[in-house]
């Protein structure tokens, strides 16, 4: 996060100075903006830069126990320098939230410079090789220049000169959370792979007597677990080429000065980043215990991958945070709609009329038609958006200020901003199959997987989808079984497509997931390297367990 902040908020004259010690590995940064009393409310960090014109310097302070910045990557042993997020004061007028440069420790031996104190957090459930820190900063003086100006400028004589939108300065933020979608992806990816795998390799069970055990993988019950989640991984795949893509071209648009979609960009990428890594916090955990014991084990590589993603859901905006920023947003184009106004793209669908139409019982509507299934999708998110957004006029109707409004539809809002991601997610994945180049068998088995996808999109969803009367409890039923129904049907090619994700053996880390199978001859020769197993009689038998013994024995 250091280096693409830099590159996105520094003056062409601090990139010609920074970045190439970045590039050269010559410093080591981080990115310090969250504090041990804030981290979802940047408006509330209490680190301190107040100018100094006198020297043409900035003095940061952590002025309280609350404001001590608090588990910036890399930031407890091994950063050398930071961009420090801190409210900006000039001329006796606070600023808010502003990046500063800081040097933390001396290029020469290490050590932290005078003001600064750091360290490590402590242990984490996850990220053991990451230290994670804490910086105190107390009167540490930098330069002026230090000060990151591409938006916004402090002269030398303590001029400010306000940006052309406050909200530049969180602009990596958005960056990250669009590449947490890639990682929700590959996450997703590598824990299918594992436990798929690991599902063909696994024979468990006697069906009927005499008959060999089956592989697990076999089982409808293991393929329910697995395919949809498998499915959602190229998903995934297909979101987050197409987020990117949006965030490429909404960022060069603000390079030039086009601040037009940076809220729609905003809202889009933290519904997806929120979206995607609690689908993919929770399918983790499904495709470990898919895999039985061995799936606990160090050795499945699943406790790893978990530990390691599970911030996501946190970090970069913890979720529901995020949520409700872009249902903030959804609410607003409502209101747009309603006053006429066009809505970009990938909200334009709020000012259409999707109003459902019943469908009663037998409604003759082709239920295993992706496109059909999609609109019911976008039925859907409409619906839900438009109710959240009635809710907080109603609030308004009955007193509340809009803050107090959108409080307090705030669950009806994340529903609404979840519904919203999951219609852009299903779309995506539609229509980028459209679009691929590929063979008809190949067309056919992703078909296969956008199809398992959709249906048990909607499966699990069912009661938004029936109590808008979008569908009948029948059709429901009927896109249930048309999931399980495609499940055999993808065991055919189920390995395929997870070898497909082409994840090296010492990248997936996981002897269940090896690609060779060769799973239980390295499942004990993992165990043989076990610290425990260093010698047959553990140490701790003579002090403790030796003594025990025969000290009960003697008593038979
Ligand atoms: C470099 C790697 C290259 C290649 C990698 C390749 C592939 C990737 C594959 C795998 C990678 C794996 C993982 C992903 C990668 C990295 C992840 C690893 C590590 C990550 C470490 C995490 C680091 C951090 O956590 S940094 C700290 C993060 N902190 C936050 O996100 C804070 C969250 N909180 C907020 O953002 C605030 O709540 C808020 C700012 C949203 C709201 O603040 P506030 O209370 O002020 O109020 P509002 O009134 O709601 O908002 C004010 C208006 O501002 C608008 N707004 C807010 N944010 C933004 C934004 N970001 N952009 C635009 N606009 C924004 C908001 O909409 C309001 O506008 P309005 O018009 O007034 O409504
Ligand atoms: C592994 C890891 C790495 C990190 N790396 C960095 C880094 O490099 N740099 C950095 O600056 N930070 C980093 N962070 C910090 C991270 O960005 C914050 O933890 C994150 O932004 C969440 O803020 P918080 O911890 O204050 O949670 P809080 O906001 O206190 O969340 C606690 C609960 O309060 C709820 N809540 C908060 N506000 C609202 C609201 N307005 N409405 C409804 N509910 C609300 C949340 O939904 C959540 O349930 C990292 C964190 C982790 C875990």
């Amino acid at each position: 996060m250091f280096i693409p902040t830099l590159e996105r908020q520094c003056t062409s004259e601090q990139r010609e100075k920074f970045l190439p010690l970045c590039y050269d590995y010559r410093i080591i940064g981080t990115y310090a903006q969250t504090e041990l009393g804030h981290g979802t409310f940047l408006r509330g960090l209490e680190t301190t830069a107040h100018y100094d014109p006198n020297t043409q310097e900035f003095i940061l302070n952590s002025p309280t126990i609350s404001s001590i910045k608090w588990w910036p990557g890399a930031l407890g042993k091994t950063s050398t320098h930071a961009v420090v997020l801190a409210q900006l004061y000039t001329l006796g007028k606070c600023h808010g939230i502003h990046p500063f440069v800081v040097q933390l420790r001396s290029l020469d031996d290490h050590k932290p410079l005078r003001g600064i104190t750091v360290g490590d957090i402590g242990p984490k459930m996850g990220f053991g090789p990451n230290d994670n820190g804490y910086l105190k900063l107390h009167k540490h003086r930098i330069p002026r220049t230090n000060m990151l100006m591409k938006y916004s400028q402090v002269s030398p004589d303590g001029t400010y000169t306000k940006p052309p939108r406050s909200t530049l300065t969180y602009g990596t933020m958005t960056f990250v959370r669009v590449l947490i979608v890639h990682g929700s992806a590959i996450a997703l990816a590598k824990a299918s792979t594992i436990a798929i795998r690991y599902s063909a390799v696994r024979r468990q069970s006697e069906l009927r007597p005499g008959e060999p055990e089956p592989q697990i993988l076999s089982y409808p019950t293991q393929q329910h677990k697995l395919f949809p989640l498998l499915a959602t991984a190229y998903a995934f795949h297909f979101v987050q080429l197409a987020m990117m893509k949006i965030y490429t071209d909404v960022n060069d648009q603000i390079n030039n000065s086009n601040f037009s979609r940076i809220q729609e960009l905003h809202a889009l990428s933290s519904g997806l980043k929120a979206f995607t890594s609690w689908v993919t916090n929770a399918g983790l955990e499904v495709c470990r215990m898919s895999c039985g014991g061995h799936g606990y084990s160090q050795a499945s590589g699943f406790p790893r991958l978990y530990a390691d993603f599970t911030p996501s859901c946190t970090y970069e905006g913890e979720n529901t945070v995020l949520m409700l920023q872009s249902a903030r947003y959804l609410v607003k184009c409502v209101r747009d709609a309603r006053s006429g106004k066009t809505l970009p793209g990938t909200v334009s669908y709020l000012s259409e009329d999707v109003s459902a139409v019943h469908s009663g019982g037998s409604s003759g509507r082709d239920l295993s038609n992706l496109d059909f299934l999609i609109s019911l999708y976008k039925q859907r998110a409409s619906n839900q958006v438009h109710f959240a957004s009635d809710k907080v006029d109603r609030g308004i109707s009955a007193g509340m200020d809009l803050v107090g409004a959108l409080n307090s539809a705030s669950v009806h809002l994340v529903s609404a901003a979840k519904a919203h991601s999951h219609y852009f997610i299903a779309k995506t994945f539609v229509e980028s199959l459209k679009l691929l180049k590929a063979s008809s068998e190949l067309q056919n088995v992703l078909h296969q997987l956008a199809s398992v996808y959709v249906f048990e999109g909607i499966a699990q969803s069912s009661g938004d989808f029936i109590e808008d009367y979008i569908l009948s409890g029948s059709e429901a039923k009927t896109i249930r079984q048309l999931a399980v129904d495609l499940l055999p049907l993808i065991r055919v090619n189920a390995v395929s497509l997870v070898d497909a994700f082409s994840f090296r053996d010492e990248v997936l880390q996981s002897v269940l997931g090896r690609y060779d199978g060769n799973v239980y001859e390295n499942l004990f020769k993992w165990a043989q390297n076990s610290p425990l197993n260093k010698t047959d009689v553990h140490p701790s038998y003579h002090k403790y367990l030796g003594p025990l013994l025969k000290r009960n024995q003697s008593k038979l």
